[in-house]
Parts: C-alpha cells; structure tokens; sequence
C-alpha cells in the first residue's frame, strides 16, 4: 500500500512519458519515434498509441510493461510489421523494416506472438525444423538446437503432436521457434505466462545469458511486474505512451519506492492528473513523420524449402484433404464434359464437288459400284455435324474461308471415286494421277486453331467411317489411309 505522503509526491511528479533517458542512434535494436495508432473510425477512434516514443539499445533485455489493453501487443505488431503506424517512425536493427537494406530481418527476428500461432497437426520436432529451415538453418545445427532447447524449456518428448499438448506447453514451443535461429532480436509476447516459478526462473537465466554478449537484444512483455527486476530496462505503458523508461533499480530509487508495483501506480497518479497538458505537450511537439514499417520477410530459397517441406507435411498428415485435392480437378473435369462440354457442332465449311458437278442432292448410297462416292463421303461428314455450304469453284470456296464465312473448305476432285478404288487396289503401287485424283484437298482457317482442329477431327473420322463401311461392301480387306491433304493459304 503506497502512503498518501508518497502519492502527493508522486502527482507533483512531472511525467515526460515522450522524452527517452537514451540518447537517439540508429543503431539501437529499436528505436520508435512518435507512434500513434488506432483503431476503429475516425468518427469513433479508439487510440492505442499517443505518440510512443522507445529506445532499446543492444544487447538489452527491455521489459516492457502495462496493464491489460494499454496496447503492449499493438507496439510490438507495429515493430514486426504485422501492423503499420498511423504515423511516426520504426526503427529495428538500425534499418527501416521494409525498405531496402532491411531484408534480412526475418532472420535476424524472433518474434512470439500471444496467440498460439504454431501448426497443430505437427510434432515438436517437425515444428521446430520448419522455424530452423525458414530461418534459413542446415538441418544439423537445427536437430542440435532441438535438443537444447527442448531439454532448456523442459519440453515434452519431440515427437508429441503440438495438438495434444497443454496450452502451457505449446507457449514452451512457440517461444523454442523464436529462440530456434538464435536471432539478434527477439520479441516475446507473454513468454512466461503460465510457466512453473523454477522454469521461469530457468528461462530468464537464459535471456540473461544471450544477451549478456551484447548480441541479442529481447522485448519482453509481461504482467509479471516483479520479474522484469531482471531486465535491464523496463517501459512502463499506459494510455498510448510510456510513462518511464529506466533500469528497474534506479526507477525505484528514483521514485523511492519498494517495488516496480509502486513505481507504477505512482506513475500513472501522476499521469492522470497532468493528462490534459501531456497530450498538449505531445501534439505541440510531436512530428508527424508518416513513415510506417512493415517488415518484408524476404522469400529465399530456403523459404520455399521450408515451405513446401510443411505444405507437404501437412498434406500427407490430412490423406482424405490429399485425395480429394488430387480428385477434384479430374471430377471436376468428368462432370464438366458429361454436362456441359460436347464436341462443336453444326460448324460451317465450304464444299466443291467437281465429280457430281456440285450437285447436292447427289445420290448418297454407299455401294461398291458407286461413281459417286464423293456423295457418299459428304454425307457421312454431314452426319458427323458438319454444315456443308456448297460453291462453284475452287477458288470461292478458299476466298470464303478468308473473309472468315466458313472455317474450311473442302474439294473433291473429278474422277475420285475410280482413283480411289483404283488406289485401293493398287495400294503401294499407286499411279501418280489416282494418288491425286482420290485426295480431298482441304483449306483451313489458320486463324482459329482450336475450331480448325475439331473440323479435321469431324473429316477424318468421317472418312474412316465411310471407307470401313466402302470396303465391306466390296468384301475387300481393311485398309486404313487418309488421303485429306491440308493447304495453308494466307
Ligand atoms: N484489431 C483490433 N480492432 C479494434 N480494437 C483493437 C484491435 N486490436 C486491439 N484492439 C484494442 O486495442 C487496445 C490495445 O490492445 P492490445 O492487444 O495491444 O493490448 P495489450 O496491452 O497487449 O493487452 P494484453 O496485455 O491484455 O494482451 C485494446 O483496447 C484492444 O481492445
């Protein structure tokens, strides 16, 4: 309990929440400047950061602390990047996150967000290794750092599935995948947040280890007051800005109190009753420096190794998701064809009979004797779904297919049906004239491609059609050839 002596003193106290004790360089692990940010309308903002100004230098480990919903997560979202500022200025590792130059932070930041964000189908282990392999880690120094880090935070056995641990538990292995590439910051929403006392203890030691080299900088969050006594500066939040930022043993001298508690609860006295001047003070002072920060994770290599390495994990730990993914395209594409798709049909091409003298009711009957097998062939087209538009002469029926009025066009030379039989006959030792005398001679639009395939696909099977059914009704043997031959005008 704080005497009313001290809470006089404390409201006397003139609380510069903006002003840093550090000086500003550029090289701090973090440097914010003038952070605003909110949420909800402008008509009906509700503010989480006024104007926030942070300083952690290298090598520290900044507990940074408030109470539930004074914006602890939102700072620390806008310094990762998953959020952006309204205005102001981030700074993380001596870089702008997501400008040039800055695009390694993915590796060099570990962050642990307060949701659970881990993929629960996977074990321990199969999680870990994916943090190592984003973090752009060989697979051996990965498995070692497994080992350590599973014995430091007194995981449970690797191979246990993260789904069937304890909520406890699975915080122990999102912070292992923030400390897993041993990064130069790390940033740790509630890391100890349900952690056994001994534990708790054991996990500070270890931040107090890797940042005792100056190598590894950590922003600790916490509603544990009395354990950030460790850290070597502590942020004190509350409505937007940070009330103080100091060691937390010279705060408590300064402030001549017995704990951090005390600190704090004199603090925001103070800040309540100069609350109206402060935001004055901030508005008047402050530079709107619209330079928000995201931080791009860059997509390297080893990325998309651990990437795809999880997507195929996750996959063949779901097997039925596996089958129907790989089924659904092919259904899709039965289900397709059987009720909507079907060949083309009724498409128009440009016929020449020169054998019946471009008569189109030519007599149609296949027999073996026939003189007009021409006929005979075009009905079988016909029947095939083709719409044969008649014409005089060769040269109108290509001039057709060029102004775009038929997608082919299709003639038959005089005397076909004795040179096709004749060819038949004769087979190999055909004469020169029966060849081209028995040839359909075919033009096609070149410029729609796909339709042009389904015409030939309608002409040749007809005329596979049509020379079976010819040849049985000679009782000749089965022969198969095509004599279409294809033109290309332009
Ligand atoms: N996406 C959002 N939309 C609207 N308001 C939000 C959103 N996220 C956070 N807030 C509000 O912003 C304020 C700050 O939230 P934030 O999560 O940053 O606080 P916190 O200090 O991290 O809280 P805690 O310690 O409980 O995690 C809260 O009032 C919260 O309701």
């Amino acid at each position: 309990m704080v005497q009313s002596s001290d809470d006089n003193k404390s409201t006397s106290l003139q609380v510069r929440p903006q002003s840093s004790m550090i000086s500003h360089e550029m090289n701090h692990s973090v440097y914010v400047k003038n952070a605003y940010k909110h949420y909800g309308t402008k008509k009906n903002p509700v503010n989480v950061l006024n104007g926030l100004s942070m300083t952690v230098p290298r090598g520290t480990i900044y507990g940074l602390l408030g109470a539930s919903g004074c914006g602890k997560t939102t700072l620390l979202n806008c310094v990762v990047g998953r959020k952006q500022l309204d205005s102001g200025e981030v700074w993380v590792l001596g870089g702008v996150p997501g400008t040039k130059g800055c695009d390694v932070l993915g590796n060099k930041l570990g962050y642990m967000p307060q949701e659970m964000a881990l993929y629960v189908e996977f074990s321990i282990r199969e999680t870990l290794l994916f943090y190592g392999w984003v973090a752009g880690m060989k697979s051996e120094k990965t498995k070692e750092r497994i080992d350590f880090l599973v014995d430091l935070l007194m995981l449970p056995k690797p191979s246990r599935h993260v789904q069937d641990l304890s909520t406890g538990q699975q915080r122990r292995v999102s912070l292992a995948a923030a400390l897993i590439h041993e990064p130069e910051l790390l940033i740790l929403d509630e890391p100890t947040v349900g952690v056994d006392p001994v534990l708790r203890q054991i996990i500070w030691d270890h931040f107090k280890e890797i940042s005792n080299n100056g190598r590894t900088s950590i922003i600790i969050t916490t509603h544990y007051i009395d354990e950030t006594r460790q850290a070597k500066l502590i942020g004190l939040m509350r409505k937007g800005v940070l009330l103080a930022e100091q060691a937390p043993e010279s705060l408590i001298s300064q402030f001549n109190a017995l704990t951090l508690e005390e600190v704090f609860l004199k603090l925001s006295i103070a800040q309540n009753t100069q609350q109206g001047k402060l935001i004055f003070d901030n508005l008047q002072s402050s530079v709107s420096m619209a330079s928000t920060s995201r931080i791009k994770m860059i997509c390297k290599a080893h990325h998309v190794r651990a990437l795809v390495w999880k997507n195929g994990l996750w996959l063949i730990s779901h097997i039925p998701i596996l089958l129907f993914t790989l089924t659904m395209p092919v259904i899709q594409m039965v289900l397709f064809l059987v009720c909507i798709g079907h060949n083309p049909r009724d498409l128009p091409i440009a016929v020449v009979n020169y054998e019946s003298n471009n008569d189109p009711n030519c007599n149609t009957t296949l027999f073996c004797n026939s003189s007009r097998l021409s006929c005979s062939y075009f009905s079988y087209i016909k029947a095939h779904g083709l719409n044969l538009i008649y014409y005089n002469s060769e040269e109108e029926a290509t001039e057709s297919v060029l102004k775009g009025d038929n997608y082919a066009s299709v003639v038959v030379p005089e005397n076909y049906s004795d040179s096709l039989k004749r060819r038949i006959l004769r087979w190999k030792w055909s004469r020169q004239w029966d060849v081209k005398y028995s040839t359909v001679n075919v033009v096609p639009d070149l410029s729609n491609k796909a339709i042009v395939g389904f015409v030939f696909f309608h002409l040749s099977d007809s005329f596979r059609n049509f020379l079976e059914d010819f040849l049985k009704s000679c009782n000749w043997k089965s022969r198969f050839f095509m004599p279409i031959n294809v033109s290309k005008v332009y």
